[in-house]
């Protein structure tokens, strides 16, 4: 390779990684650099370097793309493309999702709708979640600086309201008026690991105050403080985490104060919103999104809709007065809670909310006969489990609309629609999440009506003009579920990311220190055929960021 850490380079940025950082090649040897955007031309110091690839932090902006729009000294954080003409980030998107469709999708030749834009792309997230770290020894409220878990001090986020900018600047004053300490996960000590804001369209605010242990320091002087200097603040939570990594909160709420949820607006819709509920990050964009289910599930009065993943019940009632009845099935209870009081606070009578995994309930519902002749899925960033794409395929609804925050799950599950009998009508990413490299999706997908039919009379045995019952073993064994995430899925995200290929087994290797479940995989486990060698750390990093980009991990 020739390169050394410290050593300057030049070149140019080429394109985005997932998470929206600058790549670059130099001699063929790939460079991931962040706050570097596409087109620039970059002097910058190796800063790591790894057997396959390198990161880099640029120096120098020998040239600026044309297409950047602000100076290369701000810090952008978790908003990696800020520095990318907005236009030319919808046009990213949209190629982005093209791009998936066709590696895992199978598809050649895909016309996809351009990005909707959102109109003012600032201060539109509805819920954040800050972490709180260390910085000389001072407690510092900010987000992670690319690539690491040290946090850097956020003063203003363009991304989210001022009132959340008003709460954390009082947040601050309570850290040092009463010495609260950042939860410290190598030493376990500490208290406060997080501070989640939520905000709805009035401007009033709920605070999650998450800690590892039970006990929240001079908690009574927060809230004072919070009551007398943010009069927005409606709501204050204390959540209990005590997981090591991710997810920022943990199951343990106590309310500290005031509201027991938010109330927010989409469209003529109210919701009630507890604070581990789901809601669209982005309300204005979300209303968008929803509109686009709507057309393209083409609904009329005699319809029997299913929306699974439903979370509060957001397009289910959005739905209901266009269709005869809505199933909304749901994981979480509190969410399916608020979604039954969200029926009644709307005067909608026609959706059914059921509590459970979809991948249990939507199955067992249709076998027992439940019928619907549409189906929107809006699954988390894994995309769906198999046993809800089987279902789908079994109940043969005439429409399937699938939203989704992550494309490369979204073209692996349309894949298997298109195997069985769908075809792609429609494909409409919007932009939920301006200025950071994630895109929300709307595919529209309609049932291929057979031209004609043949009457087939099947005799089952081992004379002649009979299937043999072996023969449907066989085939029974093919049906059995696989995994989600294939092996080759993950291989072709790390080989395109990070240019390097990782042997089957190394993956199999690493989820099973991670404890995931293997299924089985018979390449996976095949031995390698030389000596036995375990993965390098370069390696396990890199199958660790597939596990999470695919949503197996956080
Ligand atoms: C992307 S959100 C969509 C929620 C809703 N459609 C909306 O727009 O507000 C995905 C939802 O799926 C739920 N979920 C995750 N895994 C699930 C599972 N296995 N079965 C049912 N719901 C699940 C999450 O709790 C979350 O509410």
């Amino acid at each position: 390779m020739g390169f050394n850490i410290g050593d300057i380079l030049q070149g140019e940025i080429l394109d985005f990684t997932h998470e929206g950082n600058g790549v670059l090649k130099v001699n063929n040897f790939t460079f991931f650099i962040p706050n570097g955007v596409i087109g620039d031309k970059v002097e910058f110091k190796i800063t790591e370097l790894k057997k396959n690839f390198g990161i880099g932090s640029i120096v120098n902006l020998i040239e600026p793309s044309k297409d950047r729009v602000i100076d290369m000294d701000i810090e952008s954080g978790e908003i990696p493309l800020i520095n990318y003409d907005y236009k030319k980030q919808l046009e990213w998107k949209k190629h982005k999702v093209e791009m998936d469709l066709m590696k895992f999708a199978g598809l050649s030749n895909i016309n996809i709708n351009d990005t909707i834009a959102m109109d003012n792309p600032y201060r539109y997230r509805n819920h954040t979640q800050i972490p709180v770290g260390n910085k000389n020894g001072k407690t510092v409220i900010g987000f992670y600086a690319k690539g690491s878990h040290d946090v850097v001090d956020m003063r203003d986020s363009i991304l989210q309201p001022e009132i959340a900018d008003e709460i954390l600047n009082v947040i601050r004053e309570w850290i040092n008026k009463c010495n609260i300490k950042p939860y410290d996960s190598k030493s376990n000590k500490g208290e406060l690991k997080h501070i989640g804001i939520r905000t709805n369209i009035d401007n009033q605010a709920m605070v999650i105050m998450v800690t590892a242990t039970d006990y929240l320091p001079k908690s009574d002087e927060l809230i004072k403080m919070l009551k007398s200097e943010v009069k927005e603040v409606i709501s204050i939570y204390h959540n209990i985490n005590n997981m090591k990594s991710a997810p920022t909160y943990g199951r343990k709420y106590i309310k500290l104060y005031g509201e027991d949820r938010l109330i927010d607006y989409l469209g003529k819709f109210k919701f009630k919103i507890s604070p581990n509920s789901f809601f669209q990050v982005n309300r204005t964009q979300a209303e968008i999104l929803y509109d686009k289910a709507i057309e393209f599930l083409d609904l009329h009065s005699e319809d029997e809709v299913f929306d699974i993943y439903c979370g509060i019940g957001t397009i289910s009632l959005y739905i209901a007065n266009k269709a005869k009845k809505v199933y909304g099935i749901e994981s979480v209870k509190s969410a399916i809670d608020d979604a039954k009081e969200n029926a009644m606070l709307n005067n909608i009578d026609n959706v059914e909310f059921i509590v459970g995994k979809a991948e249990e309930v939507f199955p067992k519902l249709t076998n027992e006969g439940v019928r619907g002749n549409k189906v929107v899925v809006d699954p988390p960033r894994k995309g769906c489990e198999k046993e809800v794409l089987e279902a789908i395929v079994k109940l043969n609804p005439e429409r399937v609309v699938y939203v989704s925050c992550n494309p490369t799950t979204m073209a692996r599950d349309v894949k298997y629609l298109l195997d069985n009998g769908y075809e792609i009508k429609e494909v409409q990413p919007v932009d939920m999440f301006p200025h950071t490299s994630n895109v929300e999706t709307v595919v529209s997908l309609s049932h291929k009506k057979a031209d004609t039919h043949i009457n087939i009379n099947v005799e089952f045995g081992d004379d002649k003009g009979q299937i043999p019952i072996d023969e449907i073993a066989r085939k029974a064994e093919e049906y059995r579920p696989s995994e989600r995430v294939t092996y080759k899925m993950i291989q072709e995200y790390i080989e395109s990311k990070y240019n390097f290929k990782v042997h089957t087994a190394y993956i199999a290797e690493v989820k099973r220190d991670l404890g995931l479940p293997m299924y089985d995989a018979p390449n996976a486990v095949e031995e390698l055929k030389h000596e036995r060698k375990h993965p390098t750390p370069e390696k396990v990093e890199a199958i660790k960021d597939a596990l999470r980009h695919f949503g197996v991990i956080q």
